[in-house]
């Protein structure tokens, strides 16, 4: 019996088959039955993914100590944290695959939108001119240029919601657009992180595919004990990756990301490139996060000032690299016409904008110092941790009383959250700039 009405099926069911994530599992009993064992298994799922993590930011702070440290590395550690690393990267994989079967929506049309010499002027200020664009199914599109150069305009006109000046716009077949705006999306403060994602229901259900609320909402990263905490629970950043989920809940092929880095975290910046990345529609990028949009984007337009829009192959890079060698050539043409006879100079290596920022952020005097100290407070604790364990491996602590013993795995269990702590610190001030 195959059927979306949980009523009959509670009524009539003695086993329940679900799949999920491409795996079979049998629950006997009512379909209420199941949904509480589902939640548990969810849950525990969850919990022990936590611990896995809590394991693999440890070696990893290990394997990221200063010199002196690395010179004691022993090969079976090194061995083993590269295992934890594919195994939380299979992790991953899953949850994004399963996500994808989530997204995939009504396929459209292989052309997305085909432009041919559209110019737009509001007033005086020509904002887009005679510019021939076509966009292709599964392509994903950075837009860079200045606040007010006009992304937001070009793409409405590419999306058929503001019409041209002049020239022609024809859109494909079956679009679906989903807009991510994170100035302009509301939440209610009121409703529930599961509501917000699917109202009056467990259930994510698109293009046929369902998966349970709480499931959807841990590959978004909340635990599944927050699916029923309020939406003015969250801080800034979590709401941000709310509206990410919800987001990937429509079922759309076009997606409009309009700076969607701000106030990320980095293991959600991670999961947005995996999933952009993977999505077989088609998704136009509005970002100032260089990194981010090279990790994603196939092609890039690119502002020229005075309405001129170029489309280059690639992300940011390489717009760089491609605009740089076009103002070498030009200027050595220049430079040919201008001086015939003239010693060949080196070509002036010139971009439109500036080398691209470094991939650090710029840390202050005192950020920089607390982390070089870093290693160093990591190695202590360390140190103290390993002391620690030798003595409750050891018989001689257990002659001492209780309460010595308790302090002991207290303090141990204490360098667990300190070392946490630390290399939560570590990943800000080391991490990229956004
Ligand atoms: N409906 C409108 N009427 C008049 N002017 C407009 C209209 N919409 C946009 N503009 C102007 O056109 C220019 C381009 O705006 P647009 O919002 O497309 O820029 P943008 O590149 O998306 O900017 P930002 O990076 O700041 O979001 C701006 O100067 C804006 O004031």
């Amino acid at each position: 019996m195959i059927t979306h009405d949980r009523a009959f099926l509670d009524a009539v069911s003695t086993r329940i088959v679900e799949l999920d994530r491409g795996v079979l599992r049998s629950y006997p009993g009512r379909f209420s039955a199941y949904e509480a064992t589902k939640a548990r298994e969810l849950q525990d799922e969850a919990l022990a993914q936590a611990r896995f993590d809590k394991l693999l930011a440890q070696e990893e702070v290990w394997i990221r100590k200063g010199v002196e440290a690395r010179r004691t590395r022993s090969v079976g550690r090194i061995a083993r944290l590269e295992r934890l690393r594919e195994q939380r990267a299979a992790r991953r994989d899953v949850v994004g695959k399963a996500k994808l079967e989530l997204d995939a929506g009504m396929r459209s049309g292989k052309i997305v939108a085909e432009l041919e010499g559209v110019s737009k002027a509001f007033g005086e200020r020509t904002i887009v001119r005679g510019f021939d664009y076509t966009v292709l199914r599964g392509d994903k599109v950075g837009l860079i240029g200045p606040n007010g150069a006009g992304k937001t305009t070009l793409l409405k006109l590419i999306l058929g919601q503001l019409a041209p000046d002049a020239g022609t716009v024809r859109l494909g077949t079956q679009i679906q657009v989903a807009y991510f705006d994170q100035m302009r999306e509301v939440l209610n403060p009121e409703a529930t992180l599961a509501d917000t994602i699917s109202p009056g229901s467990e259930w994510v259900e698109i293009g046929g595919t369902r998966k349970h609320v709480m499931g959807y909402l841990g590959d978004f990263l909340f635990a599944p004990a927050r699916a029923n905490s309020p939406v003015k629970s969250l801080s800034g950043g979590e709401r941000n990756r709310l509206l990410l989920a919800r987001l990937f809940a429509r079922p759309a092929n076009v997606l409009v990301l309009d700076e969607p880095t701000n106030d990320l975290d980095i293991e959600t910046l991670e999961l947005l490139e995996d999933l952009l990345t993977d999505y077989p529609g088609t998704v136009f990028l509005v970002s100032h996060d260089r990194t981010f949009l090279d990790a994603v984007v196939t092609s890039t337009l690119v502002s020229e000032g005075d309405g001129a829009w170029r489309e280059y192959e690639g992300g940011v890079e390489d717009w760089l690299q491609q605009s740089r060698r076009a103002a070498a050539l030009a200027a050595k043409d220049a430079a040919k016409a201008a001086a015939p006879k003239a010693l060949a100079a080196p070509a002036p290596v010139a971009g439109p904008v500036a080398a691209p920022a470094p991939a650090r952020r710029k840390l202050s005097y005192k950020e920089q110092r607390e982390l070089d100290e870093l290693p160093v407070r990591i190695a202590a604790l360390e140190s103290e941790q390993k002391a620690l364990s030798e003595q409750l491996a050891g018989t001689a602590l257990y002659s001492e009383t209780p309460q010595r013993v308790a302090g002991v795995h207290a303090r141990h269990a204490e360098i667990d959250d300190e070392l946490m702590a630390l290399l939560e610190r570590w990943e800000s001030l080391s991490g990229p700039a956004r």
